[in-house]
């Protein structure tokens, strides 16, 4: 069978590489040897090799050059691969889902959301006042460090979406955001019991609490002169088209889904580089202690005080740098195309597979050690081979937004408290960064 399927696919013209089983390919070496699996692909074929992974044949490509000529070239026929679940559950008028014009036009609603006036005016004092609050109380205690910045991504995105207080709608809102994550996770079989059919019902549940929300802010906008992203969203003006409602309760899953396991996963991952780096800790305890001691306890973070917290930043790069938070992306041929002088048959994945690049010595010298100080020549963030927020017409339109909402939590975090792990939790590293049991965390106050 294995033969068969090599000589199936033993096409003139594409890469080299295999092909494994039918129907199964490689999924199972990829998923069990994880990250080793493509280092040793990439020994034997180069930069640019093909496999059949997750379902589809597939062009992995580590070349950054190709990375960038993918990234930059949508209106060629490379748009977002994202499996079907993924796309069923998040709607049809989501960012991913959507190419060419309409793209355009949803990402510059998107970013005109979060742009860094609106970081400046309206959410970063509504990301302070709602952290101020979830990290009270951590005091003497032992919690599960994951689920809490599990909760504080999506608790702090309803504040920042429709003022959204954590109270009974948002613990409504919770579990059905919660199965709606897995189900986008999940293989796209509709039947009872699945996760992928327990996505796609709770998708309608949200669906159904957005809309409530809605018409609630149809009703009172006359009235109330409302200061988030919904009512941004609700409004139109001369340089923007107005989104139908459609468009925006799937704007608002974007916002919610692409923002959530990102922003949690690099605050839980950054807890746990500075619990076991006590001198990076200390540097940034003083960068927050300096900010703090400019202030009134009583005072919130602003903007300028956001922008001077350059080693905060610094380790949230190397955080999301050293844990992988994201392994690369994805993009699909729509048509037959050649690249880096091969010929890829339409509807083949591209994976952008950009783990690697992380630990590239000529980049990061000693790339396994956790340096946030690398980071501080600023150019750093810039090299084109850096692709933590994706590149191209698709980079992460969220970025400094995710930074200033963990360096929100770092600030409170530090400042308050110091830790110890409790000790003996598993941690993953592949193919998603968790902790399937949860990390757990003893917390003290500082003074
Ligand atoms: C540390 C935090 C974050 C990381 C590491 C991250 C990473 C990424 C990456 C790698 C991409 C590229 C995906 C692709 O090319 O297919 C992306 C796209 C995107 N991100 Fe983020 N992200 C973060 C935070 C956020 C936040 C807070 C938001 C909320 C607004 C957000 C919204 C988006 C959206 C909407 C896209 C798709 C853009 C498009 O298709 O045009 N991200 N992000």
């Amino acid at each position: 069978l294995l033969k068969w399927n090599e000589v199936r696919y033993r096409k003139k013209g594409l890469p080299p590489g295999t092909m494994g089983w039918p129907v199964f390919g490689e999924t199972t070496e990829f998923l069990k040897q994880g990250p080793n699996f493509m280092k040793n692909q990439r020994a034997r074929y180069g930069s640019f090799f093909k496999s059949h992974i997750l379902g589809c044949p597939t062009i992995v490509s580590m070349d950054p050059d190709i990375n960038r000529y993918v990234l930059m070239n949508e209106a060629k026929g490379l748009v977002p691969g994202y499996p079907q679940s993924m796309l069923d559950i998040l709607g049809k008028c989501n960012i991913a889902a959507v190419h060419g014009s309409t793209h355009r036009y949803m990402r510059g609603a998107l970013l005109s959301l979060v742009s860094s006036t609106m970081i400046r005016d309206q959410l970063l004092p509504k990301i302070d006042h709602f952290l101020r609050s979830h990290l009270s109380n951590w005091d003497s205690s032992t919690i599960d460090i994951q689920e809490k910045t599990k909760e504080m991504a999506l608790l702090s995105s309803l504040k920042q979406i429709a003022g959204i207080e954590s109270g009974p709608m948002s613990e409504e809102f919770m579990p059905e955001f919660f199965k709606l994550v897995l189900g986008t996770l999940s293989l796209p079989i509709d039947l009872p019991g699945t996760n992928y059919r327990r996505g796609l019902q709770a998708r309608k549940n949200i669906i159904s609490m957005l809309r409530k929300l809605i018409e609630e802010r149809k009703a009172s906008m006359e009235t109330h002169d409302h200061r988030d992203m919904l009512s941004s969203l609700m409004r139109s003006d001369e340089n923007r088209q107005k989104l139908t409602d459609e468009e925006i309760i799937d704007q608002i899953i974007t916002i919610l889904y692409s923002g959530y396991e990102t922003v949690s996963t690099t605050s839980m991952m950054a807890v746990k580089y500075l619990h076991d780096h006590p001198k990076v800790l200390q540097q940034l305890r003083e960068e927050h202690l300096e900010i703090r001691g400019r202030k009134r306890p009583e005072d919130p973070i602003e903007w300028d005080d956001f922008k001077s917290m350059s080693f905060t930043r610094a380790v949230i790069y190397e955080t999301s740098r050293l844990a992988t938070i994201v392994n690369g992306v994805l993009r699909k041929t729509t048509q037959d195309m050649e690249l880096n002088g091969f010929v890829i048959p339409k509807g083949w994945r591209i994976y952008i597979y950009t783990r690697e690049m992380n630990y590239n010595p000529y980049l990061y010298p000693d790339p396994l050690v956790f340096n946030p100080w690398r980071w501080l020549d600023k150019s750093q963030e810039s090299i084109n081979n850096n692709l933590m927020f994706g590149g191209g017409t698709r980079q992460c339109p969220g970025k400094e937004l995710g930074v200033a909402e963990i360096s929100t939590f770092l600030h409170y975090f530090v400042i308050r408290y110091r830790w110890e792990e409790v000790g003996g939790d598993k941690l993953m590293k592949f193919p998603r960064v968790e902790a399937p049991y949860g990390l757990h965390i003893r917390v003290q106050n500082l003074y």
